[in-house]
């Protein structure tokens, strides 16, 4: 008898997600495989927080199911399988807190006031594949965007999650500590950790995700950037008319005119770079 094959990192079926009783998101399936890597894209309020917020336990499933690996999410109850990453700009850091102690408080220690040696041996050891060993005992208050971001990063990752879920990790930073953080998640996707992450970043989805997912209240297209980022997908997502220019095998997305007057005729590039454009298998 063949071994039943292993249950997707994410199944999402039918669902309806959101707080109260209207929901964010509507009628969302979407299942991805373990070792996948997928980007969410949509404009503000979209409900791409919300898609991450589903995956953690943190919102109301109104209809349809929510499973990671293979076990159903439960409100309020984060699976130990998943890490997740919040949004820099959305963290209070003003909590006398170091950069260890954020670390180990990924690891959770039951009822114990202290950790183990360990549990701060692995505390320690991820911090130094993330450059953080020389801030150990700074207070997170201290950090630039980009170390709290890998501060949270370590948090995140001590447990070795199967599943690692990261809110805007290119917002805010600059553009080495997002080629950093780009170059850690596919060091982790290769080692076989499943990523899903929001951004706002067409340019950084098109180009280095092999992934991508529109939402604007659902599910608006689902697929490779090449074949998602096209202009009627992006009317549709953004609710706005977007040109893309095909240049050889580069296709870029722009502002459909220039906002300021004397500004030149052509399109300034403004988000999205796909290669090998081919006509789209998406629908809207
Ligand atoms: N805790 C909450 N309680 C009630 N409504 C919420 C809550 N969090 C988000 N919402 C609402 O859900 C909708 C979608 O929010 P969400 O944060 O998922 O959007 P987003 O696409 O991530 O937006 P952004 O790009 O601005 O971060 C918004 O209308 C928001 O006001």
């Amino acid at each position: 008898m063949t071994p039943a094959p292993p249950p997707p990192a994410v199944r999402i079926t039918g669902a309806d997600l959101g707080y109260g009783r209207a929901p964010v998101l509507s009628g969302v399936d979407l299942h991805i495989e373990p070792g996948g890597f997928i980007g969410a894209v949509g404009p503000s309020g979209s409900g791409k927080t919300t898609l991450i917020r589903a995956l953690t336990g943190g919102c109301r499933l109104l209809r349809g199911g929510v499973s990671v690996f293979g076990a159903p999410v439960r409100h309020g109850r984060p699976s130990r399988d998943v890490g997740y990453v919040p949004q820099v700009g959305a963290a209070d850091t003003s909590f006398p807190i170091t950069v260890e102690q954020v670390a180990l408080q990924g690891l959770g220690n039951g009822l114990r006031p202290w950790h183990t040696a360990g549990e701060r041996h692995a505390a320690r050891a991820i911090l130094a594949r993330l450059g953080l060993e020389p801030l150990a005992r700074q207070a997170i208050a201290e950090l630039s965007g980009g170390e709290l971001q890998r501060a949270f990063l370590a948090r995140a990752l001590v447990r070795r999650p199967r599943l690692l879920l990261l809110d805007e990790p290119t917002s805010g930073v600059d553009l080495r500590t997002r080629h950093d953080v780009l170059h850690l998640l596919a060091e982790l996707n290769a080692e076989g950790m499943t990523v899903v992450l929001t951004t706002h970043d067409l340019n950084f989805v098109a180009t280095h995700l092999p992934r991508l997912v529109c939402l604007a209240g659902r599910v608006v297209a689902d697929g490779p950037p090449e074949a998602v980022l096209h202009p009627p997908v992006l009317r549709a997502t953004y609710g706005a008319e977007v040109r893309v220019i095909h240049d050889g095998n580069l296709v870029l997305v722009a502002d459909p005119a220039p906002l300021l007057a004397g500004a030149g005729q052509e399109p300034a590039p403004a988000a999205a770079a796909v290669r090998g454009h081919e006509e789209p298998p998406w629908s809207v």
